[in-house]
């Protein structure tokens, strides 16, 4: 396994990560991407050879946090042992975006779940697992990690294309920019919406909730995948044979999508900065409130409150909006704390948000 630039192109390695690279550690290491992470071992590719790797001593002595280790996606600078059969992991370039999510617990601690996709498929189903509330949720996250949302709208043959379009017009109505594609795996309408989507070299996933069709989605594009059945086979700690599934699938038209277990397991995540963006019209307001600390309920010269009584912020947004940054302040929460926490709920909040004001402000 030699670098070879174009191979790395097709996997999605663009200038970007290349102008992040110091060249002289570039001419000293092969250029790979992780594509499975199990436990401390991992499974890289140049793209023509899938090599398992560890990391090197001195990565693991120096990882303060998560973060530090590497995550399926990302960019690894290495070295190549016993014919290419083995590689240790020296260093992570980079990263573009990275998913993670906060662990239960007072820490704050990340899980990552992968690192450098371009955009995220959000599915949602068009029966009763349609809900505009849990959306945003899912786009805060997207757009908090710094990767394109694209929504899809899933199990379209169970509604007249009347009732469709009301539902995308719901979710236009407050992201208007928004990607919004309907589709259904049963009758295949609008799947070739989808497919136009899957790009060379672009890197996807699939969120949404259990049920809503994301592994029927995914056969149908791994159905015609050159990979479909490879497997990563490697010794395990014990010696053991351990088969891994590829959890960095190349599609046949050179686009790859994310597939780990952590990425199943995501309705549950932590909502920062990405607030901000998707309710971006909002925090423009509120950075208009008289008050610094405003908590947008009550204060005179609240430029939010002023604008829902305008008319030119939705109630229903406004709500929304409130709902979410207690939810966030409440996910960022032990389990205990939330207990103890519950009745005097309300006062928290605000307590909170008046210290994120002022962190903000100084
Ligand atoms: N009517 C209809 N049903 C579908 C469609 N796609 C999937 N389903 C059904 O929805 C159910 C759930 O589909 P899955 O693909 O397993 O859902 P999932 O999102 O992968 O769920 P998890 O694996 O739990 O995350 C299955 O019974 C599918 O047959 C579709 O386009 N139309
Ligand atoms: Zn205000």
């Amino acid at each position: 396994m030699i670098t070879n630039l174009q191979t790395l192109e097709k996997l999605g390695f663009e200038k970007w990560f290349q102008d992040h690279v110091d060249p002289e550690r570039s001419a000293e290491f092969e250029i790979a991407r992780v594509i499975v992470v199990h436990k401390d071992r991992y499974t890289i590719t140049s793209g023509l050879d899938d090599v398992p790797a560890e990391l090197v001593g001195k990565l693991l002595f120096s990882a303060a946090s998560a973060v530090d280790y590497p995550a399926v996606g990302d960019w690894v600078l290495v070295k190549l042992y016993d014919g290419n059969t083995f590689a240790v992991i020296h260093e992570i370039i980079q990263r573009k975006s990275l998913l993670k999510r906060k662990t239960p617990g007072k820490k704050i601690e990340f899980q990552l779940i992968a690192a450098n996709i371009d955009a995220a498929f959000i599915v949602q189903s068009l029966d009763h697992n349609f809900n505009l509330r849990r959306l945003e949720r899912y786009l805060v996250m997207v757009n908090e990690s710094n990767i394109r949302p694209v929504v899809l709208l899933s199990k379209s043959d169970l509604l007249t294309s009347d009732k469709i379009a009301g539902r995308i017009g719901q979710i236009h109505e407050i992201m208007p920019q928004l990607q919004v594609l309907p589709f259904s795996s049963n009758n295949e309408s609008g799947l070739e919406h989808v497919k136009d989507l899957l790009k060379p070299g672009l890197t996807f996933c699939l969120l949404g909730s259990s049920g809503v069709g994301k592994t029927t989605l995914l056969n149908h594009l791994i159905g015609e995948s050159v990979f479909k059945t490879k497997t990563v086979r490697e010794k395990d700690s014990k010696g053991r044979h351990a088969t891994t599934s590829r959890q960095l699938i190349t599609l046949a038209g050179g686009a790859m999508v994310v597939d780990t277990p952590g990425m199943r397991e995501l309705e549950n995540f932590s909502v920062e900065t990405g607030l901000d963006e998707t309710f971006a019209e909002i925090t423009a307001l509120a950075g208009k409130c008289r008050f610094n600390d405003c908590s947008h309920t009550r204060e005179q010269g609240c430029a939010v409150l002023a604008a829902v009584t305008e008319g030119t912020l939705s109630e229903k947004r406004y709500q929304n909006y409130m709902k979410m940054i207690r939810e966030s302040i409440f996910n960022d929460m032990s389990y205990v704390e939330k207990r103890q926490k519950d009745k005097q709920f309300a006062k928290h909040c605000k307590t909170v948000m008046t210290h994120r004001k002022r962190q903000k402000t100084f």
